[in-house]
């Protein structure tokens, strides 16, 4: 059991399919997956473009219904979109008419919380992802990186206890990338969330999770659960030692095993 985490369950799938009706009839995306997260723990989920793995996150946000099974959150079935999460996607989805710290209190004017107070917990979360020179800013203003670290102050401004990550960092640059690991690493540690992490990338998933979820390509299936026992905080030099080398390697051989070139 990782230090964050506790060992009530957060979200359980429970043998959950997803079936997509296309034109060339119906396509199996998900199949029979299950996984518990424990609340404050951190689980990627790993695979090849198309397993399923963005599939899997919308069905737990609630954003999409899922053919079969059981999804539940905090002890209650997903049946509708979930309010009382935080959701970051790839692209950061900024409005590009509104300055940086009015981005991040949408989520607060969306939930009709309080201006003032979410006003000073916004600049406070801007601050500390290294945009408290930038609250005026425009997001045209900022770099790949600072956009999406403006986009993950929106999603946390309400403090949820689930942050769903769908390849939050893919488009960024490996440098701003490694930051924004390491950011992120930062603002879980200190303020512990369960997170659900979506990506291709390997490194990211060590360096990051508690668990890895390997999934299978068509139909997406669980194919392994890798526990990684590697100490926090988590730098970036770790990722030179044989420890983490051992995970990368046992994360390759299962993707070989399934025939991905990884
Ligand atoms: N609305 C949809 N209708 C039909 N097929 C879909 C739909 N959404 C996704 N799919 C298919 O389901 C499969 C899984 O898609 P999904 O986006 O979940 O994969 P992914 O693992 O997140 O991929 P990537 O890493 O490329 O983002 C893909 O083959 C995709 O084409």
């Amino acid at each position: 059991m990782p230090a964050q985490a506790t060992a009530r369950p957060s979200v359980i799938i429970d043998d959950v399919s997803q079936v997509y009706p296309t034109r060339n009839g119906d396509y199996l995306a998900l199949d029979r997956v299950s996984l518990t997260i424990a609340q404050g723990e951190f689980v990627s989920l790993l695979g090849p473009s198309g397993c399923g793995k963005s599939t899997l996150l919308k069905a737990v946000s609630g954003l999409t219904r899922h053919t079969s099974g059981r999804i539940e959150i905090g002890g209650h079935p997903v049946v509708k979109p979930q309010t009382d999460i935080g959701i970051v996607f790839q692209e950061p989805f900024l409005l590009e008419w509104r300055s940086v710290l009015r981005n991040v209190m949408l989520q607060a004017e969306f939930r009709k919380l309080d201006k003032a107070v979410y006003t000073e917990k916004a600049r406070d979360l801007l601050e500390r992802v290294g945009l408290g020179g930038f609250l005026d800013s425009l997001p045209h203003e900022l770099s790949g990186g600072m956009r999406q670290r403006a986009a993950i102050c929106r999603a946390m401004l309400h403090d949820p206890s689930l942050l769903l990550m769908d390849e939050p960092f893919g488009a960024l640059d490996a440098m701003t990338r490694d930051n924004l690991n390491l950011l992120l690493q930062d603002i879980w540690l200190r303020s512990p969330k369960t997170v659900l992490f979506v990506t291709h990338g390997v490194t990211e998933a060590i360096l990051l999770s508690d668990r890895v979820v390997v999934m299978s390509p068509r139909p997406g299936r669980i194919a392994e659960v890798i526990t990684i026992d590697l100490p926090r905080p988590r730098t970036l030099k770790l990722r030179a030692t044989p420890e983490f080398g051992r995970y990368a390697h046992q994360i390759h051989e299962v993707f070989r095993s399934l025939g991905v070139d990884s």
